[in-house]
């Protein structure tokens, strides 16, 4: 049973698929009501009030997965999650529409000043004068940020007539000109423009754009739309912009503190605002509750997750291509990493064959995963492998080859050390399994499951017999035995699966055997 803890307003009905689960308790409670139960839960559920901080992730040991029923993440401490291993998703477009008519609405409502007229005829005035505005048509909109809202805000400014110019620095030309829109550099938008709207996240980069420089740089009565995220109009920076006259106006769904208390904007009478609404529809509400809700329940399925923030994005169908290969990848990194037991520095991924065709980052975090997992004392999952690794100055490269060694697929794995170098190479038999192939120089086969031991020795007769007696002395049955050479009367090597794990004792008398060099506990 996954306990999943509701902390903020989401959809009753989106949550359905979760409710309909057997496999799933879902608790709606604030943090704050549940604090002597936050280590039992393994999936927790927000909107944007709750903050999940690495304090709270801290308290929350058991956590595997945290949804955001929207967009932003901007409340979650998305490092301190990846850290520990725990995955992110949100859901990227449920709310794209309902937050761009949101913006055209208030973009609308800023410039004929409707929310003033509204209030004078609440009044009981009738004031027709003072309430002259401008029109959209024939304007051109700057819009800061062409991800999802900034360009359906832009298609619907294109169906009003006005004319769009666009700063995003990732955007490439071809999209650009299938929507209508021409790129410029922000100074050029910040120059032409009669309206500008944001659409960016807030990032290092996007705290504070609009600031005392660049609004400054942006035509005398301008009129200004956040409805992205707060902070990335500077709200200080706009006060004096206000007083001059140079900004005419103001729209804002959000604040750099929600909610903004007394703050000096809203005494201006052209600073027009709602309290992060963007989203607030009853369809933006089902369509990100049912998002994140049915990625819960594909991942407590051990399905993919398309949504996550902080692993590689991962379709069902590619999953299901790419699932053998990732748990080989596992088993090569596991093994590797308990031969090589000494400090390492890099770890060199070769893929051939059908692999080397596949998405393959999804299995070098894999391998990765593995091969830490034994030197970590934290949970370590493809989540934060990448991380972890550099944490541990591992740096790790994929690279492709056409030497398949006659095998349909091969994943080769080499572990650098100091003054040490392993290698391990690895292929899936469809409908037979995994198997190790070579190992440490030598071409081999044997199942990389269960209780392994190694042994180094030199091929003289009689080393089976002998290391048979050993095991059979304590007790050790084995399940199976592969041999195999560099050459005759040379180093040779042996690979035994074993029924139960081996204690020292068996170690230390399998190393007092003659021509025995290496003797290694291996768990796959
Ligand atoms: N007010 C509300 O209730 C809602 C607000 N939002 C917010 O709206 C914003 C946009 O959301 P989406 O369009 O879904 O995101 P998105 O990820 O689809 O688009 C963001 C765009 O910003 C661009 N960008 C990133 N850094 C930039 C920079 N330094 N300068 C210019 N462009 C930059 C990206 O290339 C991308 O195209 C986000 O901040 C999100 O949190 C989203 C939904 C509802
Ligand atoms: O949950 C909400 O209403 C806020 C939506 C939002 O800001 C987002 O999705 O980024």
């Amino acid at each position: 049973m996954f306990r999943v803890l509701v902390s903020d307003a989401i959809s009753e009905e989106g949550l359905t698929p979760l409710r309909t689960s057997a496999n799933i308790d879902i608790v709606q409670k604030k943090v704050g009501e549940v604090e002597d139960e936050l280590h039992t839960f393994d999936a927790l559920l927000v909107r944007s009030a709750t903050k999940v901080t690495e304090e709270l992730l801290e308290k929350m040991t058991k956590l595997k997965i945290v949804g955001r029923a929207g967009v932003g993440v901007d409340n979650i401490d998305v490092d301190a999650a990846t850290k520990r291993g725990i995955v992110v998703i949100n859901a990227p477009n449920g709310n794209t529409i309902s937050a761009a008519e949101h913006t055209f609405a208030m973009m609308a409502a800023l410039v004929r000043r409707i929310p003033q007229a509204h209030i004078s005829v609440k009044s009981r005035e009738w004031n027709r004068s003072a309430f002259v505005g401008n029109e959209l048509f024939g304007k051109k909109l700057g819009v800061i940020g062409f991800g999802r809202i900034g360009s359906e805000v832009a298609k619907r400014a294109r169906a009003f007539g006005m004319t769009v110019h666009v700063y995003d620095p990732f955007l490439t030309k071809e999209r650009a000109e299938k929507l209508g829109v021409s790129i410029h550099s922000l100074d050029e938008v910040l120059a032409s423009a009669d309206i500008i709207t944001v659409h960016t996240p807030l990032t290092k980069e996007t705290r504070g754009l609009l600031g005392t420089e660049n609004l400054a740089k942006t035509k005398k009565g301008v009129y200004l739309v956040n409805c992205a995220r707060g902070g990335i109009i500077d709200e200080q920076a706009l006060i004096p912009f206000l007083e001059s006259g140079h900004v005419a106006g103001v729209a804002l769904d959000v604040f750099e503190q929600e909610p903004p208390g007394d703050h000096p904007l809203l005494a201006f009478d052209n600073v027009i605002t709602t309290p992060h609404l963007g989203a607030s529809t009853v369809e933006a509400q089902l369509n990100v509750a049912t998002q994140v809700a049915e990625e819960l329940l594909h991942f407590f399925e051990g399905q993919p997750v398309t949504s996550s923030i902080n692993l590689p994005a991962l379709s069902k169908d590619v999953y299901e291509k790419i699932q053998s290969f990732y748990h080989l990848g596992r088993k090569l990194g596991l093994i590797a990493s308990q031969f090589m037991n000494i400090p390492v520095q890099e770890l060199s991924v070769t893929y051939a064959g059908t692999v080397a065709d596949l998405e393959t980052t999804y299995i070098t975090r894999s391998l990765l995963a593995g091969f830490l997992r034994p030197r970590v004392a934290s949970t370590v999952n493809e989540v934060n492998a990448a991380m972890v690794a550099k944490e541990r100055g591992i740096t790790y490269g994929e690279k492709f080859s056409d030497e398949t060694h006659g095998y349909a697929n091969c994943i080769s794995l080499t572990v650098h050390g100091e003054n040490k170098t392993f290698t391990i190479k690895g292929t899936h038999v469809p409908n037979y399994g995994d198997r190790i192939v070579h190992f440490n120089g030598v071409a081999i086969d044997f199942a990389p499951e269960g209780h392994l031991l190694y042994i180094q020795h030199q091929d003289r007769p009689g080393m089976i017999g002998k290391v048979g007696n050993v095991l059979g002395a304590h007790d050790v049955n084995i399940a199976t035995m592969q041999v195999g050479r560099q050459e005759a009367g040379g180093k040779a090597m042996m690979i035994l699966s074993l029924d139960k794990p081996v204690d020292d004792a068996v170690l230390n008398a399998l190393a007092q055997i003659d021509d025995i060099e290496t003797v290694k506990r291996l768990e796959a």
